[in-house]
């Protein structure tokens, strides 16, 4: 067999795939998992004006999303009634709707996710699910995101720094937050708006977030960039066991990206921040 991509790094240093097209077969790939008869939960937040952008987002998940596997979104939202109830799923597919606060900062509402992800893993996620899988809400599906993003503990390169050197990396540099990854140090700049893997492995992993988001406030700390700063050191220490590449969290201001970009699976969508974000 020859390899299918030469021209990016399929494989870390410690020998977890990374994902792109043409490195896995997608019909092997269904084929594997068909027989298993696994849940895949999904949560999303929709808070205040985020709320706009869940239609889109569940439309667009069923078309590409999991498509058929069980999956089990979880919309976390301060406003139940708003959620859209005329987007038609597939069997095995469903939505439950878990009411959360609306906190006055953007930043506070994208932090507490963690809080919010632990306690419904251990009320109910860990009973339903086998895999779990936390992301944006803001973002669209164009392409497949299958059966070949399943692994124990699985990250997305962030498409603005996956050329870069790691000093480069917008990681949290200061000592005195619990997130800092200094200099010389870190592996890949991951996202914070797509992570996931066996449920077990993802409850540790917001727990450790949330138990260090809670020691940084309480020395008045914010790390650089909230709570992706604290999965990026918690996937330092533990690290994933599959990594996907920026297909699956594109961004369209980046334009079509370069020659190694071929496909773009899941991508946010351009949103006026001024407009949308509570405080800018
Ligand atoms: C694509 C990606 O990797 N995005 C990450 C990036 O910023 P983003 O600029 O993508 O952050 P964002 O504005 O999308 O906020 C993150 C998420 O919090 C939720 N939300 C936010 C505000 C609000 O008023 N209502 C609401 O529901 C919503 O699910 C949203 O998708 O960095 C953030 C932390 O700085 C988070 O780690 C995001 O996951
Ligand atoms: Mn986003």
């Amino acid at each position: 067999m020859e390899p299918a991509r030469r021209d990016v790094l399929a494989v870390t240093p410690w020998l977890a795939p990374i994902v792109w097209t043409g490195t896995f077969d997608p019909t092997i790939i269904d084929g594997a998992v068909k027989h298993q008869n696994i849940t895949i939960a999904t949560t999303v937040f929709a808070v205040a004006k985020y709320i706009r952008f869940l239609q889109d987002f569940l439309e667009t998940a069923e078309k590409h999303y999991m498509v058929g596997l069980n999956v089990h979104f979880y919309i976390f939202t301060d406003q139940p009634n708003a959620v859209p109830t005329n987007v038609t799923m597939a069997a095995g597919r469903r939505v439950s709707v878990i009411k959360v606060p609306k906190f006055s900062r953007w930043q506070e509402i994208s932090m507490r996710r963690m809080e919010f992800i632990q306690k419904a893993i251990e009320v109910d996620i860990s009973h339903q699910a086998n895999y779990i899988f936390c992301v944006d809400v803001d973002m669209q599906f164009h392409s497949r995101v299958g059966a070949e993003i399943l692994g124990r503990l699985v990250a997305v390169l962030n498409p603005w720094l996956h050329k870069e050197n790691r000093d480069s990396f917008n990681y949290e540099r200061r000592a005195a937050s619990t997130a800092c990854i200094p200099l010389g140090k870190g592996d890949f700049y991951y996202a914070g708006g797509f992570f996931g893997g066996a449920v077990g492995e993802v409850h540790s992993l917001v727990k450790a977030c949330r138990a260090n988001l809670e020691a940084d406030r309480a020395v008045g700390m914010e790390a650089r960039c909230h709570e992706e700063s604290h999965v990026n050191r918690y996937l330092l220490t533990n690290k994933p066991t599959k990594v996907l590449s920026p297909e699956y969290i594109w961004d369209e201001e980046l334009g079509s990206g370069g020659p190694e970009i071929q496909v773009i699976r899941y991508a946010t969508v351009r949103k006026n921040m001024k407009e949308v974000r509570e405080n800018f």
